[in-house]
């Protein structure tokens, strides 16, 4: 696992951002996955800013979600498609046409799962999976106790998450479950990407990042992934020991 700590959420960004240039400029068809929530939206301005000016070429790409809230789609406005769609897609001037995302109302979701998986590995894999962190060190939608060698997956939502996650939608709005890429997943990506900003997230970080390794904190995983690039902002990166 490498750290690199930013002075701002726009440096980490636009590090992120740089990551995802870079992958492409070497395989122009690579597989990527992102994020939605707060975290992503700096690196996906950078993203759209460069493709929109010609100096990234996503055409040949393959778009794969992260994960997706169970019964939501982009006509939820709390949705992770509804994310992708209004912070990244839409505000491409060329369409991308490679896009896969969770079907989170599908009838049969295990299903789902299977067809993302296959769809993974029929692409050889992710280059870059890119994630943010829940405030219980949750990776996508892999709760606190999710076994690491799972794929995708249906996840049932910890207490913290539905707390958290509602920010997103309105009070009236129930989360009942997600569907979400799984650790597996993070682990055999070529890189393995964690974004995280803000003074809330030093606290979780540090547990993930310098803590014991355990499925109670999902991204404690990162510690032993060779993969793993962890791009933090100087306020997330406040409680990590030795941290400049
Ligand atoms: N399911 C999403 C995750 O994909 C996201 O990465 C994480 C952090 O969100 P934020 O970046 O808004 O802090 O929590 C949400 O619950």
């Amino acid at each position: 696992m490498k750290i690199a700590i930013y002075d701002t959420y726009d440096d980490m960004s636009k590090a992120a951002a740089e990551l995802v240039a870079q992958q492409l400029a070497e395989k122009p068809a690579s597989v990527l996955c992102f994020p939605s929530g707060d975290s992503p939206t700096g690196t996906l301005n950078y993203l759209v800013q460069w493709a929109n000016e010609g100096k990234i070429d996503l055409s040949q790409s393959f778009f794969i979600g992260l994960d997706e809230w169970v019964g939501m789609d982009e006509n939820d406005q709390g949705s992770c498609k509804y994310y992708l769609k209004t912070n990244f897609f839409d505000k491409l001037n060329n369409k991308l046409t490679n896009i896969t995302l969770f079907n989170a109302k599908a009838a049969d979701l295990e299903a789902e799962c299977e067809r993302i998986n296959k769809f993974i590995s029929s692409k050889g894999g992710l280059d870059i999976m890119m994630v943010g962190i829940g405030m219980n060190g949750h990776l996508g939608l892999n709760e606190p106790g999710t076994p690491v060698d799972l794929y995708a997956h249906l996840a049932d939502l910890d207490p913290v998450t539905i707390q958290v996650g509602q920010k997103y939608f309105n009070q009236e709005t129930k989360l009942t479950g997600g569907i979400t890429l799984g650790l597996r997943h993070l682990s055999e990506a070529a890189k393995a990407v964690l974004i995280a900003s803000g003074a809330k997230k030093a606290g979780i970080i540090h547990e993930s990042l310098q803590g014991t390794v355990s499925t109670d904190v999902p991204a404690s995983i990162l510690q032993k992934l060779s993969n793993a690039i962890v791009l933090l902002d100087k306020d997330a990166a406040s409680e990590l020991e030795h941290s400049s």
